[in-house]
């Protein structure tokens, strides 16, 4: 096994340093050349400022860099040892270190036949028995042959599952509704407010409804307690006997699994190299395989796959997930946005934006180095988003003429599912034109002379003309591909992954690990009890807790 010297961090980080005071001196040069001028100065900016892998462009022409600052940006993914960290990552290297475990969601989807190595034992044997195993429960569970205890076919499955035993699923199973062909109806439930399963089991029939527990540790408070819900809502339906034939469970502890009741044969596990919020690739996109089939499935693991590859293979220069990860540094670190939009126009990824906000948000929402040390500089953005066209309706009037510039993914693919005249066609235009809207923006001067044009009294066209302006020069990426089937979402999410993974490493964090979630949770652990009544507040807890429990006791 190799045990690279992946957080050898001090040697790298002078040579980071610099390389940052260069693009800081650099990014001076773009004061008096917005995008407009740039575009205006280079005819082959759009093929120059691009990144293909086969019917996938990025393009990223529409950022606020030149060759110059594309140079320096590679510079600095090298002097971050991206490269070798990527492929020290692929080989099964400790790089969670505060967790001190692989980080090897890619050996899921690994379709080469090559080993992958941790602990001295290749693993990709025991990958493809899960997944040997998977493929026949969902397609048992899509024909009837894995049928509830009564006989009858599964009419509608509840995914269990919270964080990343939730998003995943939850986003590639409407992303890929298209795929379902006659599968069951699939529902999510993760909120421990007990309006989620409550209102998700109002409208199921116990008779012919299978749960699946989805939870890496299997106990997250969330999920054991909405399973246990579940449990007692079958059992009073059907009877004890029942419960087996309607329950399955996708965990790394199947002793836990075992515990709670689920047979052996209906567990399917994973490793804790596998971190929840990329482990749709595991036995936690059962759901998935159950909603679209498992043919289905085994294309999304396969576009990965190939986004893995691109990502090991390609130079720096032209690898989209090191382009779009460089370009979110730059824009994070050197002219100081705070925060980025992922805009899909199209509807079926309407919670790829919650699903990227876990990845990006928990990976790289980090304080501290992987030695522990302060981080020097800001770390992860925050996410956002929706689908476009609803953002234009809500929030874009921000995004074109507020105060804050917002970088922004737009996603669309170029055939749609549905061959509804006209829909695709405006939803196209509108995601072009939202981008080039952003790039150009509209001067004073244009604002005043259309005004005039229309009309308006030169007084009227002085008061007006300031609220028309758009300052432009706000930066964009386009992702264009050909439709949004299994390989393509697949591509995608490895895309997102792997940009998280660049720079998680540029910032020197860890970010495989989630510490941050954990001090709430001790926290409702010792409120619990008090919110109950079973307790008073403790002498040592703050005034505002203390009045709102109180105040809390007082309206329950
Ligand atoms: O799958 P589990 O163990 O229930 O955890 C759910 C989620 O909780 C977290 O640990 C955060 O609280 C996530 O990282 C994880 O995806």
């Amino acid at each position: 096994m190799i045990r690279a010297p992946v957080n050898r961090r001090h040697l790298m980080t002078a040579d980071v340093d610099a390389i940052f005071q260069r693009l800081a001196d650099h990014a001076a040069s773009f004061a008096d050349r917005p995008l407009r001028t740039l575009f205006a100065e280079d005819a082959g900016r759009f093929e120059r400022f691009q990144v293909r892998l086969d019917d996938m462009l990025l393009d990223y022409s529409k950022n606020r860099v030149d060759v110059a600052t594309m140079d320096l940006l590679v510079e600095l993914a090298r002097a971050a040892k991206v490269e070798e960290r990527r492929d020290a990552m692929f080989a099964g290297a400790i790089v969670n270190v505060t967790e001190k475990r692989a980080v090897l969601h890619t050996a899921l989807r690994n379709r080469s036949g090559a080993p992958v190595v941790v602990d001295g034992r290749d693993v990709m044997p025991d990958v493809a028995e899960v997944l040997a195993r998977m493929r026949v429960f969902a397609e048992g569970v899509r024909f009837g042959a894995i049928a509830a205890a009564s006989g009858a076919r599964f009419t509608d499955v509840v995914n269990i599952g919270i964080g990343g035993s939730d998003l995943g699923p939850v986003m590639a199973t409407l992303a890929l509704a298209p795929y379902a062909n006659g599968g069951p109806r699939l529902h999510y439930v993760s909120n421990v407010d007990g309006a989620h399963i409550h209102d998700t089991l109002a409208g199921l029939d116990p008779a012919t409804t299978l749960f699946v527990v989805a939870s890496k540790t299997f106990t997250t408070s969330e999920t054991m307690t909405n399973a246990a819900t579940a449990r007692a809502w079958i059992r009073d339906a059907l009877g004890e006997a029942a419960v087996g034939a309607h329950f399955c469970a996708v965990s790394t502890a199947l002793d836990k699994v075992a515990a709670f009741g689920i047979d052996v044969s209906r567990a399917f596990g994973f490793w804790d190299w596998v971190g929840g919020r990329y482990s749709v690739w595991s036995a936690i996109g059962l759901p998935v395989a159950i909603a679209v089939g498992f043919d289905n499935f085994e294309a999304f693991l396969a576009g990965a796959h190939e986004m893995d590859v691109h990502f090991r293979t390609a130079p720096l220069a032209e690898n989209m997930p090191v382009v779009m990860a460089l370009l979110g540094v730059w824009y994070r670190n050197v002219l100081g946005f705070s925060t980025h939009a992922v805009l899909p126009y199209d509807q079926r990824l309407a919670r790829f934006p919650a699903y990227l906000q876990q990845l990006d948000m928990e990976s790289n929402g980090k304080g501290v180095t992987v030695d522990g040390a302060p981080v020097p500089r800001a770390t992860g953005p925050i996410v956002w988003g929706e689908p476009g066209t609803n953002g234009q309706h809500a929030f874009y009037q921000l995004i074109h003429q507020g105060t804050d510039v917002i970088p922004a993914d737009f996603l669309v693919a170029a055939v749609p599912h549905e061959r509804l005249s006209d829909h695709h066609a405006k939803l196209v235009a509108n995601a072009l034109a939202q981008t080039e809207a952003l790039m150009r923006g509209k001067t004073l001067d244009e604002a005043a002379a259309e005004l005039r044009k229309a009309g308006k009294s030169e007084a009227e066209i002085a008061a007006l003309a300031p609220h028309k302006v758009f300052p432009g020069n706000r930066p964009t990426n386009t992702l264009l591909y050909r439709t949004l089937d299994p390989r393509t979402l697949g591509r995608l999410i490895a895309l997102y992954e792997h940009k998280v993974f660049v720079q998680g490493t540029i910032w020197g964090i860890n970010s495989y690990d989630q510490w941050g979630v954990e001090l709430g949770k001790e926290l409702a652990t010792r409120l619990l009890p008090v919110v109950k009544g079973e307790a008073e507040v403790g002498a040592d807890q703050d005034g505002s807790t203390r009045g709102l429990v109180a105040a809390f006791r007082a309206l329950a």
